[in-house]
């Protein structure tokens, strides 16, 4: 069998404007797995009430943070890709999960070049219903109906690697050095609760509280709050930065039910407001900068934190295309390469 390896991240629209952006956001919110109510009721809240704004908005978001060459995210994927094919003598594609760049179309270049050996790799740390398996998820669909031939195996999240942890650490450690912070803020993307009750297979372990997390729990390996507090606790102890001075967040979260909390927005407050005015922020939920980074965090984010009394404040740059994140891709997928069989999800 030849061998090759389908990196998926998220996706954009095609351009910054309202045009372009609604139907990345209807296939996107459309998505069973990100706004999970019937289908019915997805489509009158989707199409019938975000919709009608939402484009807009988004679009003049995206505006602020677009590239000469395309979307943040976009381009930092393809920057990246192009470092682990360099490491490897085997094909690599790109594909999204929402938007043009589909993972049909990752497929298909694959198998152009012979593959029907696939790695399908999520570029997503944290495993949620809502990022890691609905890429998972839409992978095996297109596979099973246009590229039956291939066999397609899973990176599990790496949230908890050592590898990762130390790539990690040595980037944000890098983003700190020289500048003077009194706390460092790990912003990590939220979801409705709901989805951690749904996504736990024992379906009472998550209290959402962090009660549970010390337990020992099969719940563990799908717990997207649980693995977001082990990466912080895990960079934490590997930078040596005191517990007192870190703390955990939930960013963009959408109007309606309970998202996981704290929430970043009130973090920034209440931080300013118990002195602490030199913040870091620092966004692992992302391998790569995009609009909730560039625009939500280092934007928006700033001058919020300002106007709470703030007065100075960074944002730590994600993985990207650093040269270790890509070499430790590519040695994760050589050791894939070289086994017989892989423990896949
Ligand atoms: C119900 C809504 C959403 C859930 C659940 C959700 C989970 C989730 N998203 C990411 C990663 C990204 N999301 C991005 C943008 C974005 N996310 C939502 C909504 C939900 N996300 C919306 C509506 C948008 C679009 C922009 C906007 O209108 O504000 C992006 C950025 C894309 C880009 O083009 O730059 C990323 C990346 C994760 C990891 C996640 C669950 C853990
Ligand atoms: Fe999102
Ligand atoms: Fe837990």
């Amino acid at each position: 069998m030849k061998k090759g390896v389908l990196l998926v991240n998220l996706g954009s629209p095609d351009n910054p404007t309202p045009k372009a952006v609604r139907p990345y956001l209807d296939e996107f919110l459309m998505d069973e797995r990100v706004i999970d109510v019937p289908v019915v009721l997805r489509n009158l809240l989707v199409r019938g009430i975000i919709l009608q704004t939402r484009p807009r908005k988004s679009a003049k978001a995206y505006q602020k943070i677009w590239w000469d060459e395309g979307s943040p995210l976009i381009i930092i994927s393809e920057r990246f890709t192009e470092k682990v094919k360099k490491h490897l003598d085997m094909p690599v594609a790109l594909g999204m999960r929402y938007g043009s760049m589909s993972i049909e179309k990752g497929f298909q270049e694959l198998k152009e070049q012979g593959v029907d050996h696939v790695l399908l790799v999520p570029l997503y740390p944290h495993y949620a219903m809502s990022s890691y398996e609905t890429v998972v998820v839409k992978a095996m669909e297109v596979a099973q109906k246009k590229f039956s031939e291939m066999k397609v195996d899973t990176l599990p999240a790496f949230y908890n690697r050592a590898d990762y942890i130390e790539v990690l650490s040595h980037s944000i450690g890098e983003g700190l050095e020289g500048f003077e912070y009194d706390h460092v803020l790990f912003s990590y993307h939220g979801i409705p609760e709901r989805h951690i009750r749904k996504s736990d297979p024992t379906r009472s372990h998550c209290k959402i509280d962090g009660s549970c997390c010390s337990i020992n729990s099969v719940a563990h390996h799908t717990c997207y709050r649980h693995q977001c507090y082990a990466t912080t606790e895990l960079v934490r102890k590997a930078l040596n930065l005191p517990a007192e001075k870190v703390s955990t967040s939930f960013q963009s979260r959408l109007a309606g039910d309970p998202w996981l909390k704290p929430y970043t927005d009130y973090e920034f407050e209440r931080l300013a407001k118990e002195g602490r005015t030199r913040l870091a922020v620092i966004t692992p939920a992302f391998v790569s900068d995009c609009l909730e980074t560039l625009e939500e965090i280092a934007m928006e984010g700033k001058e919020e934190f300002e106007e709470a009394g703030g007065k100075s404040y960074k944002h730590i740059p994600c993985l990207n295309d650093r040269d270790d994140w890509a070499a430790l891709m590519a040695d994760w997928i050589k050791d894939w390469s070289t086994r017989e069989a892989y423990l896949t999800v």
